[in-house]
């Protein structure tokens, strides 16, 4: 059984991506031998808007997988044949110069092999001769692809339009162009020695941080600091350290090429780049929508390691587990230093002896978090007695071991700080340091924060605009419109995410649950005894401070009834609606909002249980013509504004 735990952020990046998706079916899936093409375009969605954004659920080799799953159900399924997004699609595009899209992948020789051979083929067939075939060989970076004309730079969006962030270059983040600038196609990068030094216990890995660069106009300090000091550029391909080989070398000198080409830039890499350079060839061959056929990218599968535990140091998160953290010998795997890795829980600590002195082997395949893969050599363990943060004692739930004190245990209240107003997303300014600072001031309560004047956060010591700052972000945040669901889950009670408030607030308003008894809710589809029990009694807890905030005035979307959507008076009460391509008349993300509040639900795939896909412009003929297949009623922008009126 895969285990995944989705920490909050994975979630709220899958809410936003389509508030249908769960990250229980998920994990259910990814443990099903045999999954439906629809399971997979939705697991397959899910997983790439979490690699994309730093926080992968899966391996590539996994993903890969799935999609080679797909392609044995559909070859011709439009998940196929386009380039995965890089950026969330929703502001404007533009054409790109050239086409940039994605690259097959080889996981074995073999797989090399073949390639080779239909390299050969195609030369055959246009009367080139196989000694004059060389093959170039680079390494594949693992950063984010771009595409620098001269002028503008461009994401690589949909491998046929992308958007233009010229700006990276520009006043304010000032990306430097590697080589200068033209250069085509390349990927921003961050270097990997500079990452590991400077950024790496401030960041996970490096996605994040070019995911950033490339959809804010300003970026963290530390990130900003990279950038001034040359170590995160935009690298264009064309300077690639490379190797350029004749055909019949390629496979007799396989292992040592692989080696030095992965070994060649102080940059992460996911692969090592063969293509052909023959001009000739190259055209001929041409490519799919989603990949050249004169090139192919070779991966390496996971990498395993045996480390030695130094020590298990106790961390109380926010709902008041103790989190495991093992530190380890300093050790390198595919490409990082690892000098910690979390362990599930308490209960694995102890029954498996991770302690000071165990030999454990961690894997890690790409980005994904380093895990314990085994504990080779176990020890005897002694397990924690008192909160680190704040000396209560521990006490067992289930696997875990919890910090009883929910109300003043600092790093409970921290940690509860933080993630109200990461999940309310509306405002900027209240990361974990400042968070940190504030709760050394004693502040434990969101109402209390709110109670900040400007002159007490001088007081606290910030800046005199940092003040006004951070005073303007708390108003804006109650004037922002956002979400009850959201809002209520930014309370971070167990069970409570985005998912299960919208299920719950479907049925009653935000100031109705709280008096709601286990027994309603389980009537509730989606709701079992246990987790409404939970929830109940999460709900109690917070319920006082819950009306502190909420009193406070918050510009709240409510949302519609189920009730409400059955019987509303709308043309599309009830159906399912998938919006896709560049809208001309309106924003994608105003026209979903619109179409919920008129009983509809809006999904990210188009399904078996989709009534219509509303297309903007650009819109593949392909993807078109798979919703019709399944019975999907296909509608124009101007026809659905028609049919709703
Ligand atoms: N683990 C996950 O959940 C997950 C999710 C989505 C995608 N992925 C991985 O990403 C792959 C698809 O992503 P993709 O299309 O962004 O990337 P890709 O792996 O198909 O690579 C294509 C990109 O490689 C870049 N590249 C880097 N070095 C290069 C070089 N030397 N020469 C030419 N191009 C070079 C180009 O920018 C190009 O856009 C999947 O096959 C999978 O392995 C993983
Ligand atoms: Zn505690």
């Amino acid at each position: 059984m895969l285990e995944i735990n989705f920490t909050d952020e994975q979630i709220a990046i899958l809410e936003k991506l389509d508030n249908t998706i769960d990250s229980n079916e998920l994990t259910q899936w990814l443990n099903k031998a045999e999954l439906n093409s629809d399971e997979l375009v939705t697991l397959l969605s899910a997983s790439n808007a979490l690699y994309r954004a730093g926080k992968p659920i899966i391996n590539d080799e996994q993903y890969d997988f799935h999609i080679s799953m797909l392609r044995s159900i559909n070859h011709l399924h439009p998940y196929l044949n386009t380039v995965e997004p890089e950026v969330l699609a929703e502001s404007k595009t533009v054409e790109l110069p050239q086409r940039m899209l994605s690259t097959e992948k080889a996981y074995s020789i073999k797989d090399i092999e073949k390639w080779l051979k239909r390299i050969s083929k195609a030369a055959q067939e246009i009367g080139v001769s196989e000694q004059d075939i060389q093959i170039r060989v680079t390494p594949k970076l693992d950063g984010y692809a771009a595409y620098d004309d001269g002028e503008t730079l461009y994401t690589r969006g949909d491998g046929f339009r992308g958007q233009d962030i010229t700006r990276a270059f520009k006043r304010g983040l000032k990306v430097a162009a590697s080589g200068g600038r033209g250069l085509g196609p390349g990927e921003i990068v961050i270097k990997k020695s500079y990452f590991d030094e400077e950024l790496s216990d401030i960041f996970e890995n490096s996605r994040n941080l070019q995911a950033a660069i490339i959809a804010e106009k300003k970026v963290d300090e530390n990130v900003q600091k990279a950038i001034n000091e040359g170590a995160c550029v935009f690298y264009p391909f064309a300077l690639l350290p490379n190797k350029t080989i004749i055909f019949a070398d390629v496979i007799s000198n396989f292992d040592a090429i692989v080696e030095e080409i992965w070994n060649a830039v102080d940059f992460d890499i996911d692969g090592v780049i063969f293509e052909t350079t023959h001009e000739a060839i190259k055209e001929y061959m041409g490519a799919t929508r989603r990949n050249h056929r004169w090139q192919i990218a070779f991966k390496i599968n996971e990498e395993s390691v045996e480390v030695k535990v130094i020590k298990v140091t106790p961390q109380t998160s926010r709902t008041g587990r103790i989190t495991p953290v093992a530190e380890l010998v300093p050790t390198k795997i595919s490409g990082a230093t690892i000098s910690r890795v979390t362990v599930h829980h308490y209960n694995m600590v102890k029954t498996n002896g991770v302690g000071p002195g165990a030999i454990v082997q961690i894997v890690r395949s790409g980005l994904v978090i380093p895990k314990i893969e085994k504990v080779l050599k176990p020890v005897e363990v002694a397990l924690p007695e008192l909160c680190p943060s704040c000396q209560t004692p521990l006490l067992w739930e289930s696997d875990h071991l919890i910090c009883p004190n929910k109300t003043d245990c600092p790093a409970q209240t921290e940690n509860t700080l933080i993630h109200f107003f990461k999940i309310l997303g509306n405002n900027d300014g209240f990361g974990p340091k400042v968070i940190e600072k504030l709760s050394n001031f004693g502040m434990k309560r969101i109402h209390e924060i709110y109670s900040i004047k400007v002159h007490q956060f001088v007081i606290y010591g910030f800046g005199d605009k940092t003040a006004q700052n951070l005073s303007d972000q708390l108003q804006a945040s109650r004037e922002i419109e956002v979400e009850d669901w959201r809002f209520l889950s930014a309370f971070g009670v167990s069970r409570l995410g985005g998912g299960n408030c919208e299920k719950l607030l479907q049925h009653h308003t935000l100031v109705e649950l709280f008096d709601l008894s286990a027994e309603e809710m389980i009537k509730i589809d989606g709701f079992a005894q246990v987790s409404a029990d939970a929830i109940v009694e999460g709900l109690a807890n917070i319920k006082e401070e819950f009306f502190k905030v909420y009193e406070l005035g918050f510009n709240l979307a409510i949302t519609p009834k189920e009730s409400e959507n059955e019987n509303l008076d709308s043309p599309i009460a009830g159906t399912v609606i998938v919006f896709t391509g560049s809208m001309q008349l309106g924003s994608r993300g105003n026209m979903e909002k619109q179409a919920k509040s008129l009983g509809a639900k809006v999904a990210k795939s188009v399904t078996g249980n989709t009534t219509y896909l509303v297309t903007g412009e650009k819109v593949g003929e392909t993807k078109i013509n798979a919703a019709k297949d399944k019975g999907v009623n296909v509608l124009s922008e101007q026809e659905y504004l028609e049919l709703i009126g």
